[in-house]
């Protein structure tokens, strides 16, 4: 054979196998499965390079949170432009809109936001994007069409149909430490999460080898398992909860004591049995790290009354730990409903663990903090 019919072999082998993974798989959801690792991989390279141009590289006045409102605007409108090529009908629950760039004083964030976004759309495809999501050499936006689709995340949510939710950066202030964030994406159908998936550009691989790879996406598709995706683009694995006894368990939990509660989470951890201190993370990074078999528990207990929990934080990452075997529940020991419209409704923490200590958790919860089960 000459070495011309062989690559036109291999080519029409290379597109044959391409298809038949894209278009002929069965699997639920498989689009957009493909789909959201395209979206969060390209959304990490872009909170990646705002952290490399904007937070290391610029001398920040504290309190200076500039760098993270171009990083969320910019990666929100980053999905949502590739959302609206791929699924046009369906809405977005993302945390940002665009109202305070539309004025004047936003002038110059705005410019700023529309060349990162462009700067991520027409980075060159890699395997399994496709031009028809708006990606690729040329896919530039006008600035208006970037509001446009940062403001398409203002949908009010609810108990029907199908709905993205988008968290850009999730973890702010880890962001802004150069600690742990994640960019995370959901997709619910009638309320119930059908894919979770959070990218963690910072995350090491292994909690145990903190000098070692950094950088991974969480992935889940109900009933398809929990899969970890490194960026450097080594193969997947499937994540499984291992089993862990009571008084073995560490718990995971915020750095911010203001997002969680850290003296209720100590009160627990005593009634249980823990001796170990708490590995605390910033963002739904946590829920990863819990699917991947660190610690074992995550606790998040309200310091705030008042506080709705918002559904693009923990919708993706609830699904991540669903998948690997774990159970989620808030401090009743009911499931959390994100069919209530943005946020959660009624605030009762989150309780996060393997099926084995769940229950044991739950009741140290209910005797730390007075709630009572469900009924
Ligand atoms: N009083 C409060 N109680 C609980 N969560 C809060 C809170 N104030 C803000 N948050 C949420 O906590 C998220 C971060 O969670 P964590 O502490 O686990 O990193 C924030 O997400 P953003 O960083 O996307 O704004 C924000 O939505
Ligand atoms: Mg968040």
């Amino acid at each position: 054979m000459n070495s011309r019919s062989y690559l036109q072999i291999r080519r029409i082998i290379g597109v044959f196998t391409t298809r038949s993974f894209t278009t002929m798989s069965t699997r639920p959801f498989a689009l957009e499965r493909q789909f959201a690792v395209s979206a969060v991989r390209r959304a990490c390279a872009l909170t990646s390079s705002v952290f490399n141009k904007l937070v290391k590289n610029e001398t920040l006045t504290k309190g200076d949170k500039s760098p993270v409102t171009v990083g969320d605007y910019a990666a929100q409108g980053l999905i949502s432009i590739m959302l609206k090529n791929s699924f046009p009908a369906d809405p977005i629950v993302g945390e940002e809109d665009a109202g305070e760039l539309r004025a004047d004083e936003g002038k110059v964030l705005r410019e700023r936001i529309i060349d990162l976004a462009n700067e991520a759309l027409v980075a060159p495809r890699v395997e399994g994007d496709k031009a028809e999501w708006g990606i690729g050499p040329g896919q530039t936006k006008t600035t208006d069409e970037l509001l446009d689709a940062i403001d398409r995340g203002n949908y009010d949510g609810g108990r029907t149909g199908r709905m993205w939710t988008i968290d850009p950066i999730d973890g702010t202030k880890g962001f802004l430490r150069g600690e742990q964030y994640a960019v995370c994406l959901s997709l619910l159908v009638d309320a119930q999460v059908q894919l979770g998936i959070i990218g963690c550009p910072n995350l090491p691989l292994d909690l145990s080898n903190p000098d070692g790879e950094r950088g991974c996406i969480f992935v889940a598709v109900r009933g398809q398992g929990c899969q970890q995706i490194p960026l450097s683009g080594a193969s997947e694995t499937t994540l499984s909860m291992p089993t862990f006894t009571p008084s073995s368990l560490t718990f995971l939990e915020s750095v911010e004591a203001m997002h969680s509660s850290h003296s209720t989470s100590d009160i627990i951890s005593s009634i249980i049995g823990i001796t170990r201190p708490p590995i605390r993370m910033d963002s739904q990074a946590k829920y990863g790290c819990l699917a991947r078999g660190d610690g074992g528990l995550y606790l998040r207990m309200p310091t705030n009354a008042g506080y709705r929990e918002k559904i693009w934080d923990h919708a993706p990452g609830c699904l991540l730990v669903e998948e690997a075997g774990g159970i989620v529940t808030d401090s009743r020991g009911l499931p959390l409903d994100f069919g209530v419209g943005r946020t959660l409704g009624e605030n009762y923490g989150v309780v996060a663990a393997g099926k084995e200590v769940h229950a044991v958790v739950l009741d140290a919860v209910q005797q730390a903090t007075g709630v009572k089960a469900k009924a």
